[in-house]
């Protein structure tokens, strides 16, 4: 399996790219793109003065605006990667600065929201095709990017119902490029799987670490002290964005509360288990998520230690 991207591009495969949103996912795309020569032209659009400043000072792209409508003004490719709770707002601002025939993706971590918020203010001829990168860390900005995030990633795809093959077709190409695998689903199946595998993993993280902190019997220091094992892990990913997170959070609801309901009633039967001594039911679970680990672990979805941040070609 490659570790590294492959060489830059003959010809890039967009002409304008716009990217809205500018921070640990948004640049990491001007990052693989610059490197793989994905656009002609890369425009950063961001409401942080701060952080066009910064991508100025980096060099990330050859514009940086504030302006919604003027930065996707003759964009190919607008991408949103804003928190999933300002989709409504962006849509609106940046809409009419569309041409007809442009491309607005995203890769918000949640789907049906995501449709819902943007599709009504597209303007007709305007082709919108959601993505979802299964790729990031616990850090945020422009600084936190990195140009092989989506390697060997998984990239969901959640077109709607009658959206445009070709514009499918050329977002998809846009991500392999970059590395990642993609896939196609509908939306609402995105959220529930993503619900499970993603977003309440994050809630349980917030939950334990924000727990351990307010016990009075374990001192704050005890609880960093002695956080060299699993819990250590927790408090990597309690450490991630907290606007990101209440945004996935109230806009992917349902799935969330129900995938809660059944941890509640699974978590409860380990409790008895363990009150009266079954000690082969807890074996049983435990041996079969083992097998469930390594699986991860043998298809490369995985790297050995729980090192997600790490740059994996030191870029
Ligand atoms: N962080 C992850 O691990 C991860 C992984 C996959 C997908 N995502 C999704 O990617 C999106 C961005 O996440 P991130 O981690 O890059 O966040 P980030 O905080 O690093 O960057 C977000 C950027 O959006 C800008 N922004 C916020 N509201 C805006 C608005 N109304 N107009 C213009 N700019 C605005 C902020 O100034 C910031 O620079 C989210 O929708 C998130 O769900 C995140
Ligand atoms: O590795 C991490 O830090 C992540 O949390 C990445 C992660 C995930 O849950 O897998 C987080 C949110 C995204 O929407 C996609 C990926």
């Amino acid at each position: 399996m490659p570790e590294r991207l492959g060489p830059p591009r003959a010809a890039p495969l967009f002409g304008r790219v716009a990217i809205i949103g500018f921070g640990l996912i948004g640049s990491s795309i001007a990052r693989a793109a610059r490197h793989l020569n994905l656009a002609g032209t890369l425009v950063a659009v961001d409401r942080d003065e701060a952080v066009l400043a910064r991508v100025r000072e980096l060099g990330l792209a050859e514009e940086a605006t504030a302006d919604l409508a003027a930065g996707v003004g003759d964009a190919d490719l607008a991408i949103i990667c804003v928190p999933v709770g300002a989709y409504g707002a962006v849509a609106e601002a940046m809409a009419p600065g569309l041409k007809p025939g442009a491309i607005v993706s995203d890769v918000g971590s949640v789907k049906a929201s995501v449709i819902a918020q943007v599709q009504p203010h597209l303007p007709a001829g305007v082709h919108f095709v959601p993505a979802h990168p299964v790729a990031g860390t616990e850090h945020s900005g422009p600084d936190a990017g990195f140009a092989t995030l989506f390697l060997n990633r998984w990239c969901i795809l959640t077109p709607t119902e009658g959206a445009d093959q070709g514009a499918v077709d050329r977002v998809r190409n846009f991500w392999s490029a970059m590395g990642a695998n993609v896939e196609t689903m509908t939306a609402q199946h995105h959220d529930l799987v993503l619900a499970i595998t993603s977003h309440v993993p994050h809630l349980i993280a917030y939950n334990i670490v924000g727990t351990a902190a307010d016990l009075e019997t374990v001192t704050q220091s005890e609880v960093i002290k002695f956080s060299a094992g699993g819990f250590r892990d927790f408090t990597r990913i309690a450490a991630s964005d907290p606007t990101m997170w209440r945004d996935v959070f109230l806009h992917n609801k349902e799935a969330v509360l129900e995938m809660l309901g059944r941890l509640n009633e699974d978590i409860a039967l380990l409790a008895r288990a363990i009150r009266w001594g079954e000690g082969d039911k807890l074996f049983d679970l435990f041996t079969r998520t083992r097998a469930i680990r390594r699986g991860i672990i043998s298809v490369g979805q995985e790297t050995p230690e729980p090192d997600f941040g790490r740059r994996r070609d030191g870029q």
